[in-house]
């Protein structure tokens, strides 16, 4: 199909050694073939009659203009079409066309040129024999990423000009990925091979718009199905804990459902997107966004504040104290019955992130009055420790945003949580642990959470050793795990989400936390 030198093509880029160029002249097709001059008002019947018998090939027209006048057209005749007597044509075909009008032929000489091949043809020609070409890529908005290794690495380039090529204007940027993941934010690093160094994008995923900067943040748009499948579970209105919730496209499409979503990634500029992202799909009234290891958020939101414990802690510590006989300090400073966690910084800010920094303090607990009946104490939370409030940076405007109408602070996480989403597969079974001891009985109410505990299984792993690791973390027993393939990884390695709801056992603290007892001797804390 193409030219003679073709065969060269691979022969003479290959040897250009690890930079290999694109001559796309070598891939221009002359075919010497015939045309008729039809009147442009006979195209259609003629072309009818002469069905078989013109130029069938992909993306070229078999009817043109005629550049001598503009009365004519020309009719393109297939290559087996070989000589200007149209012997090759049946009689029958001819007379019928010849009564029409007088047939006159003409050569027409045509140039299938590069821009005409697809993106699968020209690498075929660009490759040594026995070398596979990569057979797709992922697009993420406007990029393409590629993951070319090995013995493809020295025709990477010729690679991405063909795929950006092909593929303009939908892909503007053409990107490979280098070396594995090594970092904890899950980021691979790029390398730009072809078109705009832009890395800032746009996806869409079910309705919902994701902006996001694909060289600094975590992205897989392979995941959206198992995205929409575990949303699916949750209802208006119930409230979400997404450990490591990325740009959110967990929380977001939770969010836009009505349910009420905590989300905390550890990367900054995931944590500025996901914003961006509930700004974009105008949800930030539902989400309140976190930037902070995924320990200390769940157990910032699970910690009981100073202000709910405080009558409940004087009871505990006077029993406590005559368990232990010791005599309790009920005079103890406030200080010390705060939460062993503290409060961190959570929302971004600075001029940047303004706009958005108020996303989570308007929400509508319309939404969640159904399940939720919490008490209004934010301002005692916010002066105690805030724990579950978000912080803001303390700026006087930033308060009085937050002192408007229903806001987040509402909503007491140590009382209730329907589900906690830990996408994290390579180590959020070890992030389990976190969920001991963490929920206090007497302040909780309803079922405890589903947790979604994303994880890899590799070929000498089973569901049970999976099951097992995650009791270990927790101390507990599981009841009813439920296994969810997501998808395959790599040719050993499967993504799972394990879904259970967080056993009994596992969180319940019965004794005194965070009370700050007196002895004789001292001062000591039980925890
Ligand atoms: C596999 S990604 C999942 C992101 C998102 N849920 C999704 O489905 O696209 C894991 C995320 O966890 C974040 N992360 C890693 N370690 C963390 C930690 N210790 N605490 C909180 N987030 C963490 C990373 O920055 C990354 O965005």
């Amino acid at each position: 199909m193409l030219p003679d030198d073709a065969g060269q093509i691979a022969g003479e880029q290959a040897g250009v050694g690890h930079h290999v160029m694109l001559d796309e002249s070598k891939f221009d097709l002359h075919l010497q073939l015939w045309a008729l001059r039809i009147p442009r008002e006979l195209c259609k019947t003629v072309s009818r009659m002469l069905n078989g018998y013109l130029l069938d090939k992909p993306r070229v027209k078999p009817i043109t203009e005629d550049p001598s006048c503009e009365k004519n057209r020309y009719m393109i005749l297939s290559e087996k079409i070989q000589n200007p007597d149209l012997s090759d044509i049946p009689d029958q075909t001819l007379d019928g066309v010849k009564k029409l009008c007088k047939i006159e032929v003409v050569p027409y000489s045509l140039t299938l040129g590069y821009s005409y091949w697809g993106a699968d043809h020209v690498l075929k020609q660009i490759l040594p024999p026995g070398v596979e070409a990569p057979s797709s890529f992922e697009t993420i908005g406007h990029i393409a990423h590629l993951n070319i290794t090995g013995e493809l690495l020295p025709y990477k380039d010729v690679i991405a000009k063909v795929i950006y090529d092909k593929n303009q204007p939908r892909i503007k940027t053409v990107v490979n990925k280098v070396g594995t993941i090594t970092n904890e934010f899950r980021v691979p690093k790029f390398e730009i091979l072809a078109g705009k160094d832009d890395m800032v994008t746009e996806v869409k995923q079910y309705g919902a718009t994701f902006k996001l900067d694909y060289g600094l943040v975590y992205w897989n748009s392979r995941l959206e199905h198992e995205h929409m499948r575990l949303v699916s579970q949750f209802r208006e209105g119930d409230i979400i804990c997404d450990m490591f919730a990325g740009i959110g496209p967990f929380a977001i499409p939770a969010a836009q459902k009505g349910c009420t979503v905590y989300a905390n990634d550890l990367n900054p500029d995931s944590v500025c997107y996901l914003k961006i992202n509930a700004e974009i799909n105008k949800i930030e009234d539902h989400v309140c966004v976190y930037n902070m290891d995924a320990r200390a958020f769940i157990s910032q939101l699970m910690t009981v504040p100073g202000c709910e414990a405080e009558p409940e802690s004087k009871l505990l510590t006077l029993r406590t104290c005559e368990g232990y006989g010791l005599k309790a300090d009920n005079e103890a400073d406030s200080e010390n019955r705060r939460p062993t966690v503290q409060m961190q910084e959570v929302l971004l800010h600075g001029s940047k992130d303004e706009g958005i920094e108020s996303s989570c303090l308007t929400i509508d607990t319309a939404n969640v009055a159904g399940k939720r009946h919490a008490e209004i104490c934010e301002e005692e939370n916010r002066s105690v420790d805030g724990a579950g409030v978000p912080a803001g940076s303390g700026r006087k405007g930033n308060m009085k945003k937050r002192m408007k109408g229903p806001v987040f602070s509402n909503m007491k996480t140590w009382e209730h949580v329907d589900h906690v989403i830990m996408n994290l597969p390579a180590s959020a079974l070890q992030f389990l642990d976190a969920f001991k001891g963490l929920i206090q009985r007497r302040y909780w109410k309803g079922p405890l959470p589903w947790i979604h505990c994303y994880c890899f299984m590799r070929s000498t792993e089973t569901e049970e050793s999976i099951l097992s690791e995650a009791e270990s973390n927790l101390s507990a027993r599981i009841q009813d795990p439920i296994f969810h393939r997501v998808r395959d990884v790599a040719p050993n390695k499967v993504m799972y989400c394990l879904s259970f709801r967080l056993p009994d056992e596992a969180c319940f603290n019965e004794v005194v936390t965070d009370v700050t007892l007196q002895s004789s001797q001292g001062e000591f804390q039980i925890l």
